[in-house]
């Protein structure tokens, strides 16, 4: 924890420099060419102010004008030139850190305990990683180089003008100390209204990203008119919060857009006085009248960049928020190999939250056995199947593998050694093929055909429209459910993992759907050690062991015959089920 507050504690500026990374060099290199574009398009006014001195004194003549004017013409094109790469440079390397905040983003969500990925709204993270870290690329980029140049416009002009005059020099910025001082009225609580609207945009991708995913029980239950009403009500508290902070910074920011470029109002009458008294001469007060237009909107349009600064700062909070969360830890490196896939479970306890739901485990998972997972509803199962697959950390005891304890074993090197089968059975928006070359990525297309055989999957596939190459559509929409989890177990023996956890679907019960999953399971299992959380006692009933969990504890295990001798849940469980089972077969 300390940790994590001391690692929140470091600036926003400390945190862009580190994923700056090697791209450091670039943004300083694109800040220098960003000068040498201001120097080269300051230069001109130097040649305007030799072309003016001359028509005032009326010495001015055509081919000296014309000399100045190519020169001016020259160092315009420098200007251009340097701004060009200087942008370019920026922008390539803005691309290159929003892409490496990316991948560090990515890499945290696959260390950090899965627990607290999935306890965000599935929004959030691709809000964040997707959206909102691409809304710095305009900031970065720009910024960087242009705040630079436009900030330091300014002082090179104000530097010319006391050259000339320092007296009309220090008036022509009389009205400065107003516009900052409305500036940075406009700026007070400028964090707090963007979080603000940050909360309220994320609300409102919630409830239409929940509005979607739930569209089927909305429309099944009738509850159309309350999600939309609900949506609409998310909308509007969006827009007013977008409309509150406008209102708030309006006054602000006219006044100041007003009060700023007013360099004129001092510097004029007194100019005009000074020139009377032949304190200053003609040309110079030309000058000083032109330097003085171009004086303050350079600093305008940095300050342009000041909401996006802070919008920057948020967003890098949020990126940091979840570079700081606590990760699962493991080490980079195995210090000992585990021997065999024998695993146990050493007096367990876990808590999601607070509430303990796992109250001293002890089992053991014998190499090459089938085991099953068996309990009322809650008790449980999941919880262990997840903690062995180390989705999360124990809370106390210990899970061994080969005889190592799981937290000592690499991450990458443990999801080799286990594969996990979920009831979601997510499938990715790409082909048949791909999904299952999900479970291996280095497998031909041969081998993926191998596993689909294997499974039972390949004929069902064939006749999908595009055979092997069907997009499985959003999430897997366009395969049954049935189809979906033989999918997943044709990936799951792809991935030739010596452990196999299988959280048995209780959707598709149909028994033809049922006999086809058993099917590729057992083809699956062969030669595997196997922990299923089984719904339907039916098909582990020649399970090695079977584990019955009741109320995070270990009741009894055995056989199917051990536990309907010794144990009464379970005769209960066993017998609720046949009768369950004959009601369907009557039916
Ligand atoms: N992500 C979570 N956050 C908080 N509590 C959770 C979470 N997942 C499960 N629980 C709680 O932990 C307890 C055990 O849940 P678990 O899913 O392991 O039971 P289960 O035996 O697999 O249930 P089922 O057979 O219904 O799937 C339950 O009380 C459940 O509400």
């Amino acid at each position: 924890m300390a940790k994590q507050a001391k690692a929140r504690k470091r600036s926003t500026f400390s945190w862009v420099m580190e994923f700056a990374g090697t791209r450091r060099s670039s943004y300083v290199i694109s800040v220098l060419l960003a000068i040498a574009n201001v120097v080269c398009g300051f230069i001109p006014f130097l040649y305007l102010a030799n072309i003016v001195r001359r028509l005032l004194e009326g010495t001015a003549d055509f081919s000296y004008c014309l000399t100045q004017v190519l020169y001016m013409g020259l160092f315009w094109v420098l200007s251009r030139l340097f701004h060009t790469f200087s942008t370019t440079m920026s922008h390539k390397a803005t691309f290159e850190v929003l892409a490496g905040i990316r991948r560090q983003l990515t890499r945290k969500l696959a260390r950090m305990p899965l627990g607290d990925v999935l306890d965000e709204s599935s929004g959030t993270y691709k809000n964040i990683i997707v959206e909102r870290v691409d809304s710095m690329e305009t900031t970065l980029a720009h910024m960087i180089p242009e705040v630079t140049s436009n900030l330091l416009i300014p002082f090179v002009i104000f530097g010319y003008m006391v050259s000339i005059d320092w007296r009309l020099a220090l008036l022509s910025l009389l009205t400065v100390p107003v516009g900052f001082a409305c500036f940075a009225l406009m700026m007070r609580g400028m964090k707090e209204d963007y979080t603000n609207t940050i909360v309220k945009t994320k609300a409102l991708n919630d409830t239409a990203v929940e509005y979607i995913n739930g569209i089927e029980v909305i429309k099944a239950f009738g509850k159309a008119k309350t999600s939309y009403d609900k949506f609409v009500t998310a909308a509007k508290e969006g827009s007013d919060c977008f409309v509150q902070w406008m209102r708030r910074c309006n006054v602000y920011q006219n006044t100041a857009m007003a009060v700023l470029p007013a360099t004129l109002l001092p510097l004029l009458p007194f100019g005009v006085s000074y020139f009377m008294n032949g304190s200053v001469t003609a040309p110079d007060l030309v000058m000083l009248i032109i330097l003085a237009m171009g004086l303050i909107t350079p600093f305008i349009m940095a300050s342009n960049y000041m909401d996006d600064l802070s919008k920057c700062g948020t967003i890098i909070g949020e990126v940091t928020t979840i570079l700081t969360k606590p990760e699962l830890k493991r080490p980079e490196r195995l210090a000992q190999s585990p021997v065999g896939t024998t695993i146990c479970l050493n007096d367990v306890h876990f808590a999601y939250k607070e509430e303990e739901v796992l109250h001293g485990v002890n089992l053991t998972i014998e190499e090459g056995t089938v085991n099953a997972l068996v309990g009322p509803s809650g008790s449980g199962k999941s919880t262990i199947a997840k903690l062995i697959a180390s989705f999360w950390d124990v809370d106390s005891g210990e899970i061994t593998f080969g005889g190592t304890d799981i937290r000592d074993i690499p991450l990458d090197d443990y999801q080799h050694r286990i594969a996990y089968v979920s009831q979601d059975n997510y499938l990715f928006d790409l082909s048949v093929m791909e999904n299952i070359r999900l479970g291996n990525p280095k497998a031909t297309d041969a081998q993926v055909i191998e596993a689909a055989k294997a499974c039972g999957c390949h004929d069902f596939i064939m006749q999908l429209e595009n055979g092997y190459q069907t997009i499985c559509g959003g999430a897997g929409g366009h395969l049954s459910g049935g189809e979906r989890q033989r999918i997943s177990i044709a990936r799951a023996m792809l991935k030739n993992a010596p452990v196999i956890i299988l959280d048995e679907a209780t959707a598709y019960t149909d028994p033809e759907n049922e006999a086809l999953v058993q099917q590729s399971v057992a083809k699956l299992v062969k030669g595997r050690t196997l922990l299923v959380i089984a719904h339907r006692l039916s098909t582990i009933a020649s399970a090695d062991q079977i584990i019955l969990i009741n109320n995070g504890r270990v009741e009894a295990s055995g056989t199917q015959q051990e536990l309907l001798d010794s144990s009464d849940l379970y005769r209960s469980m066993w017998h609720a089920h046949i009768a369950a089972k004959e009601a369907e077969d009557v039916a």
